[in-house]
């Protein structure tokens, strides 16, 4: 079974087990509900196609363990004093290690936008995620289809969370062309095979609309690879590896940004 399809039976099973024990009226009780959410694509904007998307990850399926003992206070703390534009929390505990205290403690500790990193598939976890104050959600065009991502989108609007479309192919990018993202995404790690190609990211950035706010995905390991997407159309680089894998990664994102900055 390929990773995708091996997350998604999974995560059916744990939104069910979710919604016996939180109904999605106690979800709406909780005090960061009601919150204003930040404006996450603005403050993409607002960095002059060097945007970072600092994620907090501690494992992944391409990758495995990466930083498992990590502080998650410490880290994101790290990120937004080292001029993150936003931060990328992943919320997956099966196939991620995300502690389910992960991203309470992240949105404790920083004024940054946040996405909430996760696979979904269900408005209850739309609901979840406003619930934990994310600001952002992803949405996966692999792995849901068309209508149901369009259907999904317009909720999350509605709950005030703006969304980034992950995309990998020319199909996926031409199937959403109609619907609103906030950001959309293209994926240089290819989930089938875990194999990075930025040049295929470059060569589908021409395929989406002028005015998307383009976001370049994944095994982003140094300054020139970075600068070559933005000259390339892409504003943000979401990133985890590059700085988790590191006992320091806040310092690891200094480095990049002096780097790019140059
Ligand atoms: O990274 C994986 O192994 C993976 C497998 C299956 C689904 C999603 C996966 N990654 C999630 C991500 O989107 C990355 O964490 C993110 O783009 C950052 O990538 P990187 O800079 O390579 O850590």
């Amino acid at each position: 079974m390929k990773i995708l399809e091996k997350i998604k039976a999974h995560k059916l099973i744990e939104i069910q087990q979710r919604k016996q024990i939180k109904s999605i009226e106690q979800l709406k009780l909780s005090e960061l509900y009601n919150r204003a959410s930040i404006d996450f694509k603005a403050s993409i904007l607002s960095k002059n196609n060097r945007a970072i998307i600092a994620e907090f990850k501690r494992q992944s399926p391409s990758k495995g363990v990466i930083h498992p003992d990590a502080d998650v206070i410490s880290i994101v703390k790290g990120y937004e004093s080292n001029g993150a534009a936003a931060l990328s929390i992943l919320n997956d505990n099966h196939f991620f290690g995300a502690l389910e205290t992960d991203f309470a403690n992240a949105r404790a500790s920083v004024n940054l936008p946040l996405l909430q990193k996760d696979f979904i598939l269900d408005e209850y976890q739309l609901v979840e995620a406003k619930a934990i104050g994310a600001d952002a959600i992803l949405l996966i065009a692999k792995m849901l289809p068309v209508e149901r991502i369009k259907v999904l989108a317009n909720y999350a609007h509605q709950l005030g969370l703006q969304v980034l479309l992950e995309t990998h192919t020319e199909q996926e990018i031409l199937d959403h062309l109609h619907t609103e993202f906030d950001l959309i995404g293209i994926n240089n790690r290819d989930l089938n095979t875990f194999e990075v190609n930025i040049q295929h990211s470059i060569a589908l950035a021409n395929l989406l609309p002028q005015q998307a706010v383009k976001i370049a995905e994944s095994g982003i390991q140094d300054a020139n690879t970075l600068l070559e997407l933005a000259n390339n159309g892409f504003s943000g680089f979401l990133m985890g590896e590059y700085f988790m894998k590191t006992a320091n990664p806040a310092e690891q994102l200094k480095a990049l940004q002096q780097e790019i900055w140059r």
